[in-house]
């Protein structure tokens, strides 16, 4: 069964410039959760930010969590440092990884919820042997690097397939998908399996935040399955 549907808005199409502020008015829109793209221009052909600012994010006053998803290679060096900035959930892309198990481990070790992420070729398989260290999975449905990219239609079915795993596993975990997401797809993504839902150029690539979220929400009512 899914859990209670989650919006996560992805501050990689945030004004920068304004971080602080974006981020509040789009909680204040009614989002659940904070998505953080760490990009290093290696594991992804693309350069974001680290975790000074996920840090400063939580002194400026951010209390929603923070979702950390991180396109790094190697990933165990900078868990650490995501931990100490206080980092509520850390994803990373088990490619990324040399010692899967490990990474996990350091994560929930520091108190930190922790997730794979699966590009949209990569085979579910990486999960058979660490499912119960797993709090989130997390579907990419674009090619990582960039917002604003259209989804990519067989994540639905690979969405209906983690679904399954994760309901015959009996473990609690979240199923999570990011890229292309909008008020336009969102209904066949839930109904596919999803639960928590990033959204970058959807939300904040239009005027009023909470148009945008209401509309998802909206939406999100009509899937079957449906939990407030
Ligand atoms: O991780 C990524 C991209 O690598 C995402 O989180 C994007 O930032 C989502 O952006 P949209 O596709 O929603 O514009
Ligand atoms: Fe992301």
């Amino acid at each position: 069964m899914s859990k209670p549907y989650l919006i996560a808005p992805s501050i990689l199409s945030a004004d920068f410039a304004r971080l602080g502020e974006e981020v509040d008015k789009v909680l204040a829109a009614g989002a659940d959760v904070v998505h953080f793209d760490v990009m290093d221009n290696h594991y992804v052909p693309n350069l974001t930010f680290g975790a000074g600012v996920c840090k400063a994010l939580k002194k400026y006053g951010i209390t929603a969590p923070i979702d950390v998803h991180l396109m790094v290679s190697p990933v165990d060096r900078i868990i650490g440092d995501f931990l100490e900035a206080g980092a509520d959930i850390i994803t990373f892309h088990p490619e990324a990884s040399d010692h899967i198990d490990r990474s996990l481990q350091l994560i929930k070790s520091g108190g930190a919820k922790a997730g794979l992420v699966f590009n949209p070729a990569t085979p579910l398989h990486y999960l058979d042997y660490v499912l119960d260290k797993v709090d989130q999975i997390l579907l990419m449905s674009v090619n990582p690097g960039f917002g604003g990219q259209k989804f990519i239609p067989m994540t639905l079915e690979k969405l209906r397939q983690t679904r399954k795993i994760i309901d015959d596993s009996g473990f609690d975990i979240r199923l999570e998908v990011d890229g292309g997401v909008s008020e336009q797809n969102i209904r066949e993504i839930a109904e596919a399996g999803a639960d928590m839902f990033v959204a970058g150029s959807a939300i904040f690539g239009k005027p009023n935040y909470k148009t945008v979220i209401d509309a998802m929400r909206s939406e999100l009512t009509k899937v079957g399955s449906f939990q407030a």
